[in-house]
């Protein structure tokens, strides 16, 4: 292990020597296996006293593997020992309700996802599925329910709601303490004006600051572009890369020349959908990728007769990014971690 990590941290600075993709793997677990940052960053946040070596923007040998599922693994270990700490201090342990509306069968597997990580790390976790037809008023009761109650820290409704629905007045429906996706109005207009801080950040934006971070990418004064502007991803992202002192461009549909803008970029953060959208051709030698997309595209020789796609052309990338997160497992087990941080932040600050 110690060999492959000296020869792969040498090669890091030299086009002479190819790594295989287990050592890529191994390079990225030792890289980025000690926590760098506290959970409450930025307040507490302190550097490691061992960090790993910054990631170059320089042209390009070897593509570091950011590996989200060994990070987001390392947070929930936090996790798991805060929670611990906080049953015994004060007999009480942070709980998550998920309103699951309908029978979508990729939200199915995202809120299983969700509770058993919440099971996994010793958060309650309540689950209220309502049919496909449910009314908003039954919705609401549902919500108000768990506003109410004492032992949920965090509410969330998983999205998207059936087409019949009205989800911005559904939204506001979940109380601004318990709202653990951040996507209140005020938790993300705190969070795009200075020198305010927001309860919440989105989740899956959050993670991604997070896996830049703790895997030595600098981002104050870097181009970064982000690719999509939704509620949930894009627009709460950009305005995170703002925070974090980043010089932000946004690329959307109506974008007239987004390879040109993304190539620009020091850090391109590709949330559109669209899998495959950024070609190798797109990235400056030595961008940090983070790939949010998650397509399922049809193939019958998996397990389930499809395949997770990023936004990313994952193989053009590699040998031009510097590093990059791989789909799956780069960005989505992070969302889930930072759900479980925010839970465990809510709990702590409501005082009951
Ligand atoms: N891994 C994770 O944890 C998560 C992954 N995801 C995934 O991320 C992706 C994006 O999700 P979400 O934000 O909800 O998607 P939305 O469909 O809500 O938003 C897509 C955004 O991409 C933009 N867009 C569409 N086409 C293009 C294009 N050709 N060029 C540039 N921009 C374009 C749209 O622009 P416009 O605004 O002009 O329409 C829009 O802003 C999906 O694949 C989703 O599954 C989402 C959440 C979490
Ligand atoms: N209110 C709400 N909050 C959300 O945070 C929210 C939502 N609605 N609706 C849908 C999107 C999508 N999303 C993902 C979470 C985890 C993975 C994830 O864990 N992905 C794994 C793969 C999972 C698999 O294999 O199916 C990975 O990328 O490695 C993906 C996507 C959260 N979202
Ligand atoms: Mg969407």
């Amino acid at each position: 292990m110690l060999f492959i990590a000296r020869k792969a941290l040498a090669s890091v600075h030299s086009k002479a020597s190819r790594l295989t993709a287990r050592e890529v793997h191994c390079l990225s677990s030792i890289l980025l296996s000690p926590p760098l940052v506290s959970l409450d960053f930025p307040e507490n946040w302190t550097p490691h006293s061992d960090p790993p070596p910054p990631v170059s923007f320089e042209s390009v040998q070897k593509t570091l593997v950011i590996d989200g599922k060994v990070i987001a693994e390392e947070i929930r270990t936090k996790i798991v020992n805060e929670v611990c700490k906080m049953k015994k201090a004060v007999g009480k342990v942070p709980g998550l309700a998920v309103v699951l509306v309908g029978q979508q069968r990729d939200s199915q597997t995202y809120v299983r996802n969700k509770i058993i990580a919440c099971e996994e790390t010793g958060i309650k976790s309540v689950l209220a599925e309502l049919p496909e037809d449910c009314t908003e008023e039954q919705i609401i009761r549902v919500l108000t329910k768990f506003n109410e109650d004492t032992s949920i820290h965090g509410v969330l409704v998983q999205l998207p709601l059936p087409q019949h629905l009205d989800e911005v007045k559904i939204l506001n429906m979940v109380r601004l303490e318990k709202d653990v996706d951040g996507f209140h109005p005020l938790h993300m207009g705190n969070l795009a004006m200075r020198g305010r801080e927001p309860l919440f950040v989105s989740c899956t934006p959050k993670g991604c600051v997070e896996l830049l971070i703790r895997s030595g990418v600098e981002i104050a004064g870097k181009n970064a572009v982000v690719i999509g502007r939704s509620n949930i991803v894009g627009l709460p992202m950009s305005l995170l890369l703002q925070r974090h002192d980043a010089t932000v461009s946004t690329v959307h549909a109506f974008s007239k020349d987004p390879e040109h803008i993304t190539r620009e970029a020091d850090i391109v953060v590709a949330a559109a959908g669209i899998p495959n959208l950024v070609r190798g051709s797109w990235l400056k030698p030595g961008a940090v990728v983070i790939d949010v997309g998650t397509c399922p595209v049809e193939d019958s020789s998996c397990e389930h007769g499809y395949r997770l796609v990023g936004d990313v052309c994952y193989e053009e990338a590699l040998g031009v990014a510097s590093a990059i997160t791989p789909v799956p497992g780069g960005v989505g087990p992070m969302t889930i971690a930072m759900l479980l941080c925010n839970t465990l932040d809510a709990a702590k600050r409501i005082s009951f």
